[in-house]
């Protein structure tokens, strides 16, 4: 399992002490069960911990490592800096490439959720792709294990004890839809195992079966994720609670009586309120002063008329919102920072964060834009897995000037502009309906997959069309034979009856000898009495010829060629040679190796 960046140790207490709370993220296909096993997962804290102690952040949810080893049975068996962990509240890979710290992933490890009965899906590899990314370690939760045929529900109960007591069908039938889960994982390189069964947790990932409604399975992946980070994350872990705050943007939200309000996950140091703080936003970074802090009221007090409560500091990590003047223009996924120190490298290192965009351009490819600088990152990974290449990638809304850039781009297939997550502003729109701006092609969606397949699938509809074109224009190799007894007419035209000996013969077409010297033009080719624009290999057909005279120039027996000029040549070599019936590829053969006989290079 990949190591997290190691980050600067704390220099406050000891390694235990300093631990700071992991945090999670939950990915994988729709319906798979990331909602219903984040709320499992909360649910059944709250009861394994007495009432209250259950901590509700802003956008996250903390499961503290008491409540975790009550519900594993492990109390007092296994020791545990890890304090607990922290769970991002969203589920899915947008919520997860949104959130970045230090240049990755926020999250310091996930859950790959995987529907046992249903298997890998598109969205589960888009996941697992976005997961290597980022190098963040992740347990696959196998769910839905309720569902298995003759399952018995002990609710909420370890793994190991309930799979004891199922019928040996459903023990099989587990066993086996977890080997295609280590079969699907081992096709993308990554090694995997049935969590009670890996003896290294570094080089395997834990697969852990469990039901996000009954709760089976629940306690051993909190188990194995905090095992996890305790043994092989904790450098990264390490905190210094007393420096200044460092954190993520969650969520730009507007609260009644509070204004523009941010959402954060704090995952270094301690917040103030009167703290001065800079975050990004779409026009530079903010620079401003928190004016409260807030977190959800206890259960209890939810009737109260303001549902947060107010706060003078927080330490990582944590969720809270944060009340400041000016925030309106800040974006979610920008880091925000506590000013301390030196202001302009803190507000530099704010910009250079944002503008760290991975993304390989290309000289010539599609544009992307995108919410959020994680969301075009993982769009473009996907991108460059199938091969598509980018020319320019951006975040932010597609505007009349995009749409005006991208139908600068001559290459049909490439006059694209890929919008994930985002919305097309009306100028855009207008811009669109212009006439100039027919080639220029806008694909919009929130799930990267179907927005690759829908590109996809247009690129190739177009490309066969475009190839249609092309194509129907193309003068075809064809070799004929004159016929005996079949001489209708001697000259102006000459009509005679050949046989097609290979390739498409089409009317319009000039004919030569085999030796490339030259016969004259088909004007017209006629099957019985009607007349036909081509003819096939085996074909016998009448055509009428300007220029030769049978007798002269031509007559009964010899071979012709249809002189296919160099350009067509080319074009058939280079797109088309794959989709030659063998006839035809050998009449080709045969034309181009008499034209090469002096020119080595001719349509080449
Ligand atoms: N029996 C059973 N049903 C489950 C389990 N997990 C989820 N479901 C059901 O599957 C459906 C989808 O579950 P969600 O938790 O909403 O799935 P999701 O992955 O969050 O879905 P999206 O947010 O749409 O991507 C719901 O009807 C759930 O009740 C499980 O472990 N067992």
């Amino acid at each position: 399992m990949a190591k997290k960046k190691s980050q600067k140790k704390s220099n406050t207490g000891s390694a235990s002490s300093s631990l700071r709370t992991p945090i999670a993220c939950v990915l994988g296909h729709v319906d798979h069960g990331k909602t219903s096993l984040l709320d499992k997962i909360r649910g059944s804290s709250v009861v394994a911990k007495e009432e209250g102690a259950i901590t509700q952040h802003i956008g996250a949810t903390i499961i503290p490592l008491e409540a975790i080893e009550k519900m594993s049975g492990t109390e007092g068996k296994m020791h545990f800096d890890i304090p607990g962990l922290l769970f991002i509240d969203t589920p899915g890979h947008h919520a997860f490439t949104t959130l970045r710290a230090r240049g990755g992933a926020l999250a310091d490890m996930a859950i790959l959720v995987v529907d046992i009965n249903e298997g890998f899906q598109p969205q589960t590899i888009e996941a697992l792709h976005i997961l290597k990314n980022f190098k963040t370690p992740f347990v696959v939760a196998a769910t839905k294990i309720d569902r298995i045929h003759g399952w018995r529900v002990t609710e909420n109960a370890p793994f190991l004890k309930c799979y004891k007591a199922q019928n040996e069908r459903v023990q099989t039938d587990i066993e086996n839809k977890t080997y295609e889960i280590v079969g699907k994982l081992s096709e993308e390189g990554i090694n995997s195992e049935r969590y009670d069964r890996i003896k290294d947790f570094s080089k395997n990932v834990a697969i852990v079966p469990v039901s996000g409604v009954t709760g089976e399975g629940v306690p051993d992946l909190l188990m194995v994720m905090i095992g996890l980070a305790q043994r092989y994350m904790t450098e990264g872990l390490s905190l210094s609670v007393e420096g200044p705050g460092i954190g993520t943007v969650l969520e730009v939200k507007e609260e009644k009586g509070l204004g523009t309000t941010l959402d954060v996950i704090l995952y270094d140091g301690t917040l103030n309120v009167g703290d001065e703080i800079a975050v990004g936003g779409t026009n530079g970074v903010i620079e401003t002063k928190v004016r409260s802090l807030l977190q959800p009221r206890p259960m209890q007090e939810i009737l109260t008329e303001d549902k947060f409560e107010r706060v003078k500091s927080v330490t990582a990590a944590r969720g809270i919102k944060v009340a400041a003047p000016n925030l309106d223009d800040a974006v979610a996924g920008s880091p925000i920072k506590v000013i301390k120190g030196d202001r302009d490298e803190i507000v530099d290192s704010i910009i250079h964060e944002m503008e760290d965009i991975e993304v390989k351009l290309s000289d010539e490819g599609i544009y992307i834009k995108a919410d959020t600088i994680g969301a075009l990152e993982a769009l473009s990974k996907e991108l460059e897995g199938h091969n598509i290449p980018i020319m320019r990638a951006e975040v932010g809304p597609v505007s009349r000037h995009d749409i005006i850039e991208v139908g600068t781009v001559k290459n049909p297939l490439l006059s694209i502009l890929l919008a994930f997550n985002t919305q097309l502003l009306p100028d855009a729109i207008d811009t669109l309906l212009d006439n100039s701006m027919k080639h220029v092609k806008v694909f919009q969606g929130g799930v990267i997959y179907h927005l690759i397949d829908d590109y996809l699938e247009w690129e190739e509809n177009t490309r066969r069309e475009i190839e249609k074109q092309t194509f129907e224009k193309l003068i075809m190799p064809a070799k004929i034979i004159l016929l005996p007894d079949c001489i209708f007419r001697q000259s102006n035209p000459a009509v005679v009856g050949v046989r097609v000996l290979g390739g498409k013969l089409q009317s319009g077409i000039n004919l030569v000898h085999l030796d490339g010297r030259k016969v004259g033009r088909i004007k017209q080719i006629k099957s019985g009495q009607d007349s036909i624009s081509e003819a096939g290999e085996g074909k016998e057909v009448a055509i009428s010829i300007e220029g030769p005279t049978v007798g002269r120039q031509i007559d009964v027996g010899d071979q012709l060629f249809v002189d296919i000029p160099e350009n067509h040549v080319k074009v058939i070599e280079k797109e088309m040679l794959g989709r030659l019936d063998p006839g035809m590829k050998e009449v080709l053969e045969e034309f181009t190796s008499m034209k090469r006989k002096d020119e080595p290079f001719w349509g080449k």
